[in-house]
């Protein structure tokens, strides 16, 4: 691994879209500016974020986000890890995170895996199931500085697929995420160390920042966590392989 300046979007997203989009223009121009090499924007950073949002918002890739968001890598010649946007394809709607190179090129896209279902009676119940499908695929992409393993929000509690990416080379993780009020304060900042911890990888979050007046009010505290201490705690080689394994199953398309 390589040093580079990452940098990391909190974005105030609004129900007008035009008005995002020219938002993320400026903000990674200004991040270009100051030596960024890498950008990591939110969790639906095109839309609010709520399932009665996602088909309005929705967009197929190529589209209007993307299109956006693969000139603004080009203009500022870095790579952008564009958030998610609501993404329609053949008929299914996706939590979408589109990577675009420096060049302008589509990298790669990863599709939620893990959606976002949860019920806490009384406070919080978000069913993300009732609109968007789930993706089937883990998604990794190579900068010039380090490999990169990519989730989104909710695919940050789920330890096996940060094991994954380790085995497969990432020194960095990168979740585009939206906590909430609830989730936030409780565990934000505690999976970002465990993934952290556990792998021994950097993890880098970007939230929508923090607008009390959306119907989710989603927590901010956008992160970057450092657990760089391979050399002196050195568990990748002395993990028992004899006795267990972290595998994938075949991938689907998705
Ligand atoms: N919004 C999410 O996908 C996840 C979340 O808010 C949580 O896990 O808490």
């Amino acid at each position: 691994m390589t040093a580079f300046r990452l940098a990391v979007v909190q974005l105030q997203v609004s129900s007008d879209k035009a008005n995002n989009l020219s938002k993320v223009r400026r903000l990674v121009k200004e991040a270009a500016g100051q030596g960024s090499k890498v950008v990591l924007l939110p969790e639906c950073f095109n839309s609010p974020y709520g399932t009665s949002f996602f088909s309005k918002y929705a967009e197929k890739i190529p589209g209007e986000s993307t299109q956006m968001l693969s000139e603004v890598a080009k203009e500022n010649k870095l790579h952008l890890v564009g958030g998610s946007i609501p993404e329609e394809d053949s008929g299914k709607l996706y939590n979408t995170c589109a990577v675009f190179g420096p060049e302008g090129e589509l990298i790669l896209k990863h599709r939620k895996i893990h959606l976002f279902d949860i019920d806490v009676p009384g406070k919080i119940r978000f069913q993300e199931s009732e609109t968007l499908s789930p993706g089937n695929s883990l998604s990794t992409f190579d900068t010039p500085f380090c490999r990169v393993g990519v989730g989104i929000c909710y695919d940050m509690r789920f330890a096996e697929l940060a094991q994954l990416y380790n085995r497969k080379g990432c020194q960095l993780l990168v979740y585009p995420g939206a906590f909430n009020m609830m989730t936030g304060p409780a565990h934000w900042e505690l999976l970002q160390r465990a993934r952290a911890l556990d792998n021994q990888m950097y993890v880098a979050t970007a939230s929508p920042a923090r607008d009390e007046a959306a119907s989710y009010v989603a927590w901010g505290h956008s992160t970057v966590y450092l657990a760089d201490i391979r050399q002196q705690i050195p568990i990748s080689s002395q993990r028992r392989d004899d006795l267990y394994a972290v595998t994938a199953m075949q991938q689907g398309s998705g």
